[in-house]
């Protein structure tokens, strides 16, 4: 099946070996998103909930070029520094899926790239 590369202005530029995303037919598999400005290519993180917000955003525009939208995000996977940030982490979700939420894993793990405080990748499903 074609393969399409997704790229747009609207969220950060890769800062490694692979694209903002992959489509194969109807999936469209989104890397993994840190808080980087697409702007400026810096982390925000000036709190956890601008950076996640941030992570959000950049996955939103990300699913947009490819022409999708949140409800079609079948997986996410979470990846925290700290499980403290989870209730926020959660709160701040829900302002941007609505019910049925997608499967989702969360993990903690040791280092994220720039020293963010959370990634997190998403697969969706077009219509
Ligand atoms: C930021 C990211 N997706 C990576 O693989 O480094």
């Amino acid at each position: 099946m074609a393969r399409e590369i997704i790229s747009t202005p609207n969220a950060p530029k890769a800062i490694g070996t692979y694209s903002q995303a992959v489509k194969v037919g109807k999936t469209v598999y989104v890397s993994g998103q840190i808080a980087l400005d697409p702007k400026t290519g810096e982390l925000q993180n000036s709190s956890i909930d601008v950076e996640i917000r941030r992570v959000f955003d950049n996955l939103k525009a990300i699913v947009t070029a490819a022409g999708g939208n949140f409800s079609q995000v079948t997986r996410a996977t979470v990846f925290i520094l700290d499980f403290g940030i989870f209730p926020t982490l959660n709160k701040i979700m829900a302002e941007y899926f609505a019910e049925p939420y997608p499967s989702r894993v969360t993990v903690q793990v040791a280092a994220l790239p720039k020293n963010a405080n959370v990634e997190i990748d998403c697969i969706v499903e077009l219509d």
